[in-house]
Formats: structure tokens, C-alpha cells, sequence
């Protein structure tokens, strides 16, 4: 039977990335998807934009909503200290089985925490299951449209503090309007918005960049 796009994406990282090397992880991934097979991984002009918002954010908790094949997990990871954290959410079995692989060949298991499961039923769990006091950044890529009703479960649950950072994929194509109107017209976060495009192509998206003030 035909293979899975997931499955040939990992087949490329197994043949052109070094084991234990991230970045070589996430540039096999990029020149796969770019030259071979699109695939919605937030990629590398996107990706840049990810990198520097971890770099200042320097969390020592990350949640990602929406795993997929584990290209933003892995690149997240690779730029975390020793001891942080990443929980990351997937409730499609075979992604969460393409995931760990991708994610064992870069070497980040001991960063990562793949939780194969829904997000609506893990955020109310994460401070019991992780010891989690606050989510210092939370990434944003599953479904568009469960980005708001998932910010406001997190809210909900106690996960933010002041300071705490959202970054939305997405946010313009597909697009997550009804999670952009709440983040940008709440008085409890300052929202910024960074223009790039979709991944490998030159249509217009961006990221959205929400600091929660408590
Ligand atoms: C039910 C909500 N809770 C969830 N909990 C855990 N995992 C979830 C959840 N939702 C979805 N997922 C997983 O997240 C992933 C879903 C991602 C959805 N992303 C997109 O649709 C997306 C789509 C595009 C895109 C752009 C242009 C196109 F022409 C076609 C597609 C680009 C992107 O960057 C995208 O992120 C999958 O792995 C799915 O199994
Ligand atoms: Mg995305």
C-alpha cells in the first residue's frame, strides 16, 4: 500500500539528517518539503520568526498544540537549556508515531514530552501530570479554529502567568480570526503580529505573538 506523506517525510530525515544533530533534522525536513513534498511543518522563514521569540522567551515550559510530524517540536527543542520542558500535544496516532521518530533521530527525547492525546482533555491535566506551575510559551498549530476556545481552556486552568507567551501559526492563512479578535482586542494580552508567508510558497501568512499581563 502506498506510504503516508508523514511517513515519507520521516524517510527523508532518515536518509539525509545525522542522528543527534537537530538542525540537520530540520533543514532535511525544509529541503524535503521545499524541492520533494509540501507539508504544513511551520518551516523556515516562519520558523526564523519561532526561533528568536524562544530565544527571548528562554522558557523553561513550552506547549505546542498540534505535533504533526515534529518539525516545530524538534526546532523549539533544539534552542531550549538542559532542563526545559517541551509538552507537546497530538492526537492522530500515526502522526504521533512518524513524531517520536523524528524526534528520537534529532536526539531531543529527553526535552520532549509527546502526549498522544486530545488538547481539550491534557491542558486540564498538564500541572497535575507535569508538575507545571506556568506555561512560559505556548505554540499554537493544530486546528484554526480551536486555537480560541483551547487559549481560553489554558486561561481557564490556571496555566498563564504574567508574562507568559502565545505564538499562533497560521494566523492569517487558513487563518484563526475569531482567535486573532480576541488576542489583539483583550485587555489582558499585548499582541503583535509578524508578517512572513506559508510555508515554502509565497503566499502571505504570519505568526501572532500574544504576552498574557495577568
Ligand atoms: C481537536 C483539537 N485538539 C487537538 N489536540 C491534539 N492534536 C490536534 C488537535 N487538533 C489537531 N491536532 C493535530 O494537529 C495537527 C493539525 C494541524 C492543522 N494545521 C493546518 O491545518 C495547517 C494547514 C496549512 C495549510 C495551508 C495552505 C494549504 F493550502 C493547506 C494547508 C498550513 C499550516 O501551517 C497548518 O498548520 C495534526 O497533526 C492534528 O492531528
Ligand atoms: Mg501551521
Amino acid at each position: 500500500t502506498r506510504s503516508t506523506r508523514p511517513q515519507r517525510l520521516l524517510g527523508a530525515v532518515q536518509k539525509s539528517a545525522t542522528r543527534g544533530d537537530p538542525c540537520s533534522v530540520v533543514n532535511a525536513i525544509d529541503q524535503f518539503c521545499r524541492h520533494t513534498e509540501w507539508a504544513m511543518n511551520v518551516g523556515d522563514e516562519k520558523g526564523c520568526i519561532l526561533d528568536s521569540v524562544v530565544s527571548e522567551v528562554n522558557p523553561a515550559t513550552v506547549l505546542e498544540l498540534g505535533t504533526y510530524c515534529g518539525y516545530s517540536t524538534v526546532r523549539i527543542a533544539r534552542l531550549l537549556p538542559p532542563h526545559a520542558k517541551l509538552i507537546t500535544l497530538e492526537f492522530n496516532p500515526d502522526f504521533a508515531a512518524i513524531a517520536r521518530q523524528v524526534i528520537a533521530w534529532a536526539g531531543m527525547e529527553e526535552k520532549v514530552h509527546l502526549v498522544e492525546g486530545a488538547s481539550g482533555e491534557w491542558i486540564p491535566k498538564i500541572k497535575e501530570q507535569f508538575g507545571v506551575k506556568a506555561l512560559d510559551l505556548v505554540f499554537l498549530d493544530h486546528w484554526k479554529d480551536q486555537y480560541l476556545p483551547d487559549t481560553k481552556l489554558i486561561e481557564e486552568c490556571g496555566l498563564l502567568r504574567k508574562g507568559s507567551v502565545l505564538l499562533a501559526d497560521n494566523v492569517i492563512f487558513p487563518g484563526a480570526p475569531q482567535y486573532l479578535e480576541y488576542v489583539r482586542s483583550s485587555q489582558q494580552y499585548e499582541s503583535q503580529y509578524f508578517k512572513s508567508h506559508l510555508e515554502y510558497t509565497k503566499v502571505e501568512d504570519g505568526l501572532e505573538k500574544s504576552v498574557f499581563l495577568g
